[in-house]
């Protein structure tokens, strides 16, 4: 029995295993269905929280989005049930766990990694695009390693159908691309200049307009202050790359196709 073709799960189909994180609303546990021995994460969210946040559209929304989506490099949301006081949600098991903890103990990445994290998310956002999916939260926290290292897009938690333009703030502010900081209606835009962020961040170990408070960090994006520190060789190609998607008007950032033609991918990522 695959786990997404069952139409009704429940809580005694499964057998918990070890405490995988915590997220917003609740935390996440490895888990097996003892049917197939198959593992997921189960992610345990308190309906009295999503009351008090008035968050069941948010999560509605996730769910409808992400169950439609299928990517190697999107994490797979194969099911969801609930009981009296509890929503399950059944995900596919990143067993090499949260990028950002991967990036915090190594510092940065080598060009070849991070490029090659770079050309899977471009690869995962332009499916999500086709899909008329913006996710509006890419940061390391929502990126995680399967087994064989490939990165996965995680937590449509803030994710929208793009048909209309969008106006809600949402996500972390380091990410934040200038046109979602003055409230201006946005567009799959915000995914691109987000790569380049991860990019920058992905090479030098910290986001580009980190800043002792936020209202200098929001300043640093107006102004797109950005500078490359000479701590340690980064390529020119990776430079350029960056400042290609690091541009206030959103029209002129790179698309996610020419990413995937500009030299340093081509040079330095893995094939997929
Ligand atoms: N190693 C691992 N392998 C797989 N997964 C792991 N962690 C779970 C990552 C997630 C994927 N999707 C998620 N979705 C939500 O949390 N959604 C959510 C939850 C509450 C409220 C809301 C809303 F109401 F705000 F929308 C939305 S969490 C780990 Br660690």
């Amino acid at each position: 029995m695959a786990i997404e073709e069952k139409e009704e799960w429940k809580r005694e189909d499964f057998e918990i295993g070890k405490f995988l994180g915590e997220g917003k609303f609740g935390k996440v546990y490895l888990a097996r269905e003892i049917q197939s021995g198959y593992p997921v994460a189960l992610k345990v969210i308190f309906k009295e929280k999503l009351d008090k946040y008035q968050f069941w559209e948010h999560l509605r929304r996730e769910i409808v989005i992400q169950s439609s989506l299928q990517h190697p490099n999107v994490l797979r949301l194969f099911a969801w049930f609930h009981d009296e006081e509890r929503i399950f949600l059944v995900l596919e098991y990143a067993a090499k766990g949260e990028l950002y903890k991967l990036l915090r103990s190594v510092g940065h990445f080598t060009e070849q990694r991070a490029a090659t994290y770079v050309a899977s998310l471009a690869r995962a956002l332009a499916y999500c695009h086709e899909k008329h999916v913006i996710h509006r939260d890419i940061k390391p926290e929502n990126l995680l390693l399967d087994l064989d290292g490939r990165l996965k897009i995680a937590d449509f938690g803030w994710a929208v159908q793009s048909n209309a333009k969008r106006h809600t703030m949402c996500g972390t502010i380091d990410y934040l691309a200038p046109e979602m900081v003055e409230k201006k209606a946005h567009d799959h835009g915000v995914d691109n200049w987000t790569l380049g962020i991860l990019c920058y961040e992905f090479l030098y170990g910290m986001p580009p307009f980190e800043a002792a408070d936020q209202y200098d960090t929001l300043r640093r994006i107006m102004k797109v202050d950005l500078h490359f520190p000479s701590t340690h060789y980064v390529s020119s190609e990776a430079k350029d790359l960056i400042c290609k998607l690091l541009v206030k008007e959103s029209s002129k950032r790179l698309s996610l196709k020419q990413i995937l033609r500009h030299p340093w991918i081509m040079n330095n990522a893995e094939p997929s």
